[in-house]
């Protein structure tokens, strides 16, 4: 496993720049997810590390060696990169194990002691080594793909939306059993996304891509809990963006009173991050002391686990979104009261 490292890399496509001094850092035997809107870049920064197109600009160095960017780029075939693509590009008449087989050096081929080892590795039974592409679960089909790209124990594994086919269900196991295997086998890994679930739940560093630049790097908390910008802030989790004056670790809102910061911030005019989860909705007739500001229900998302309640606030063009237990959900037109009840972030204006 290897340090992946992008410094200043550029790429235009004839028109203006898709990538623009992008530098970014994917530490050894970690899991970086890049995210961005679509046509941000994603796929082309992926091309770029795999060697399929070389950077206009910048470098890109791997396990410490210049793949591209100072003299002639390292070819793609040996840059002992791995690739899932988004529907995994398995072989059509080819079985489950000749499929793995076929990313395997020449000499590790006709032992099936490796083809078992992959499989057990991204949690395929064994039983399904004879079956080909068109027999198994588009999930089945991407964990082949990872077993095959792993097979040649690569410096680093490359994975191309791998989730966006399959449906929800089939998605949450796959990345769960994705993410295992690409512990298990210790390799450094770049996941590229437009689903924030996704790269939240499965990376350990996350990078924001947008416009072709890295907006913001970090743990997933960081990024979800500190955004540095408004993008950041509503690309990365729902926001609503409230305009605040700081002093000190407070911001004055201008809608929902005075709200306690989560961290030091710069006095002065500044955006209020604050996340449907910092909201409480209360009942207007609750008995306890009148709190938060009176709002109405417009509708309510229902999710099962929980719940989104659209809110307007009273005398005002303000809408708000809170998210609620679904078991104690108001009704649409209920008159309620609204508070924040948890310390936010806030981005300097
Ligand atoms: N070979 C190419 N020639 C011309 N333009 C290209 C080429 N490859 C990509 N582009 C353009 O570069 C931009 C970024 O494309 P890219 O596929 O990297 O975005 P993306 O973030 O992966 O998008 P998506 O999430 O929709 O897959 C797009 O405007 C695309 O049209």
């Amino acid at each position: 496993m290897s340090e992946l490292v992008l410094t200043d890399v550029g790429k235009a496509f004839g028109g203006p720049p898709v990538l623009d001094g992008v530098n970014l850092t994917v530490p050894a035997g970690s899991l970086t997810a890049v995210l961005g809107p679509s046509g941000c870049g994603k796929t082309t920064l992926l091309r770029l590390v795999a060697g399929f197109d070389d950077p206009d600009t910048g470098t890109i160095t791997l396990g410490g060696r210049t793949v591209a960017g100072r003299g002639r780029p390292v070819r793609p075939q040996r840059r002992q990169v791995g690739y899932v693509a988004q529907e995994g590009a398995l072989f059509p008449h080819l079985d489950v194990a000749a499929n793995i087989t076929f990313g395997l050096p020449r000499d590790q081929r006709r032992q099936g002691a490796r083809t078992t080892e992959l499989m057990a590795l991204v949690g395929l039974e064994p039983e399904l080594a004879g079956r080909l592409p068109s027999e198994l679960s588009g999930g089945q089909q991407q964990r082949v793909a990872l077993a095959r790209a792993l097979g040649p124990r690569p410096e680093l594994v490359l994975l191309d939306e791998p989730f966006s086919a399959l449906d929800a269900g089939l998605r949450g196991q796959t990345r769960a059993a994705v993410a295992a295997a690409l512990r298990a086998a210790g390799a450094t890994a770049v996941l590229v996304t437009h689903d924030q679930d996704e790269a939240l739940s499965m990376a350990d560093q996350l990078a924001v891509l947008r416009d072709g630049v890295v907006a913001q790097v970090g743990t997933p908390q960081a990024v979800y809990h500190s955004p540095v910008d408004a993008f950041t802030a509503t690309f990365v989790g729902d926001a609503m963006l409230l305009r605040c004056t700081v002093t000190g670790r407070r911001a004055s809102t201008d809608v929902l009173g005075v709200l306690d910061l989560d961290g030091p911030a710069r006095d002065g005019a500044a955006l209020a991050v604050v996340r449907p989860e910092h909201l409480e909705v209360l009942s207007a007739q609750t008995d306890r002391e009148p709190a938060g500001f009176d709002a109405q229900v417009g509708w309510v998302d229902f999710y099962g686990h929980d719940a989104v309640v659209h809110l307007v606030l009273a005398g005002t063009d303000t809408s708000l979104r809170a998210r609620a237990r679904s078991t104690e959900l108001p009704a649409p037109g209920d008159h309620v009261r609204v508070r924040v009840d948890a310390p936010v972030a806030c981005i300097a204006v």
